[in-house]
């Protein structure tokens, strides 16, 4: 008799170990957790830390586990996991955005910049906020793994502000943009666009002129901004008629000529010399230029620069759209004209090691190199503004069109200048006509800066005192200029 059928019989069952009600609820809380996962946003995740996620994950998964022999297990883990890898990482995209392309300052960073301003996350703890006297509205400074939240066209977007240090000090700022990857094309071709139209339009509705100087620390020079508050306009500005109408006219024509400078084939830039004695309102007028164009104001004083090669890597960081001032150019004893040669010079100093020699230095051909030659082409829109008290000790190769295209002498106060400043600071106009008589009479011989008369009229709010003291001061003037020529006369 076999005994196969009764040991058959009486061998152990070995039962599946799950009945189906809890094999339903495995997998109903397998899903309850996934679904869980899913709706976490990005910003969640990043809250917690991994291994806590990795903790909770395993938790609801031991509960799974118990459940299954391995081999199911092993594929359905393999399964899951495969699909929380693709719900959560993959779904989303990230555009890095960096400060600098290169040398050049990243548009679109600065456009992020700017447009970022009002759009922080909830998340957002610290804010570093700035406000200056003029500007009531405040500026934000990011600070590192800054976030905002933003909407477009029901896309939703996340943006982060990063910094990082690369090496000793140097710091390297960058936005990183993250949304679903199937909006890839839409945020491209569309989104971006858009932050750099906003950025245009915000940039002309708060109108804010920076100034520009330059700042050096142990390890590399760049440019710190601060809000520009000089309150100097063409109304305000002391000068012939004809001689503003001529700068506003040319200034009207540069910002719309960009097709006749593409035409001509030329970089859309100016260049502006403004020449004559102190307190002529030279640099009042550089600060009127820029507040009729907004156009921001980098003031290189040469003075801190080494180099040729700072000199590029500082103006190869100033934006479009500004204007690039050299304050008394002719007192620049940095610059060393076209025909130095530096070990020449050294000879003169026997203490100087041979290495020395080679030392590099900040040329004249370098900035010329850069108002009018290869390098004037990077950026657009740009102008050019050198002052100086002395024309005549200027380079010719500086002067010449192309360099400075503009030539602009800002005299003694002249009649109409006097009128102006009489306008601005007592509100008054031709209502004092005999003081007016004599002050326009006085002025024909004497020379006088605008800032002199200025600071009479300012003296008092009594406008027939203030007109008096400045008659007083002119006829002084004159008194003295007269000695000064019969000793000039004596002296022959
Ligand atoms: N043409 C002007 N119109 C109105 N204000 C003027 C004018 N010139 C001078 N001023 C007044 O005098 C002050 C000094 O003028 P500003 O600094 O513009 O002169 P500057 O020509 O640049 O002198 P410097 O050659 O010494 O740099 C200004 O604050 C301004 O108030
Ligand atoms: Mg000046």
């Amino acid at each position: 008799m076999p005994r196969s059928s009764s040991a058959l019989n009486n061998l152990p069952v070995k039962k599946f170990p799950i009945t189906t009600p809890q094999w339903l609820r495995a997998c109903a809380s397998l899903f309850a957790a996934l679904m869980l996962i899913r709706s976490m946003t990005h910003e969640c995740l990043d809250l917690v830390p991994q291994h806590i996620q990795r903790f909770v994950l395993s938790i609801l998964l031991g509960f799974f586990k118990r459940s299954f022999p391995n081999s199911i297990q092993r594929f359905i883990l393999s399964f899951f996991h495969r699909v929380i890898k693709r719900l959560l990482y993959d779904q989303f995209m990230t555009l890095q955005i960096e400060e600098y392309n290169g040398m050049f300052r990243n548009e679109i960073y600065k456009a992020c910049e700017l447009y970022l301003q009002n759009k922080t996350s909830p998340n957002t703890r610290v804010l570093r906020v700035a406000q200056s006297r003029r500007d009531i509205t405040s500026f934000y400074h990011f600070v590192d793994k800054q976030e905002f939240e933003d909407m477009y066209e029901g896309i939703e977007l996340r943006w982060k502000f990063k910094i990082e240090i690369v090496f000793q000090k140097y710091t390297k700022r960058s936005f990183e943009l993250i949304f679903d990857v199937r909006h890839r094309e839409k945020v491209k071709e569309s989104y971006l666009p858009y932050v750099l139209e906003r950025f245009e339009a915000i940039k002309n509705e708060t109108k804010f002129v920076k100034l520009h100087t330059l700042k050096e620390d142990k390890y590399q020079i760049g440019w710190d901004a601060i809000n520009f508050e000089h309150y100097a306009t063409f109304d305000t500005l002391a000068m012939e008629p004809e001689m503003k109408k001529m700068i506003l006219e040319d200034l009207d024509r540069f910002v719309e000529g960009k097709e006749f400078f593409q035409r001509v084939g030329r970089a859309w830039k100016r260049g502006y010399l403004l020449y004559g004695p102190p307190g002529t309102g030279k640099s009042s007028l550089i600060a009127a230029m820029a507040n009729y164009l907004k156009f921001d104001v980098y003031d290189l004083q040469l003075s801190h620069l080494k180099s040729d090669m700072q000199l590029r890597q500082v103006l190869v960081a100033t934006n479009n759209k500004s204007i690039l001032v050299v304050e008394d150019i002719d007192c620049s004893s940095e610059l060393k004209d076209r025909n130095y040669q530096p070990s020449k010079a050294k000879k003169k100093s026997e203490k100087q090691d041979s290495d020395d020699d080679q030392a590099p230095v900040l040329s004249l051909s370098g900035l010329l190199n850069f108002v009018d030659g290869l390098w004037s082409s990077c950026g657009e829109e740009r102008i050019f503004v050198f002052t100086t008290n002395h024309k005549s000790k200027l380079d010719h190769a500086l002067l010449r069109p192309g360099r400075m295209d503009m030539h602009i002498h800002m005299s003694y106060c002249t009649y109409e200048g006097f009128k102006t400043l009489a306008r601005n600071y007592l509100e008054i106009h031709e209502d004092h006509p005999a003081a007016f008589g004599e002050i326009e009479s006085l002025l024909q011989n004497a020379e006088v800066a605008p800032a002199e008369v200025a600071e009479e009229l300012r003296r008092s709010k009594d406008a027939g005192v203030a007109l008096q003291g400045l008659i007083t001061m002119l006829k002084q003037k004159q008194k003295e200029l007269n000695e000064e020529k019969k000793d000039e006369d004596k002296d022959k």
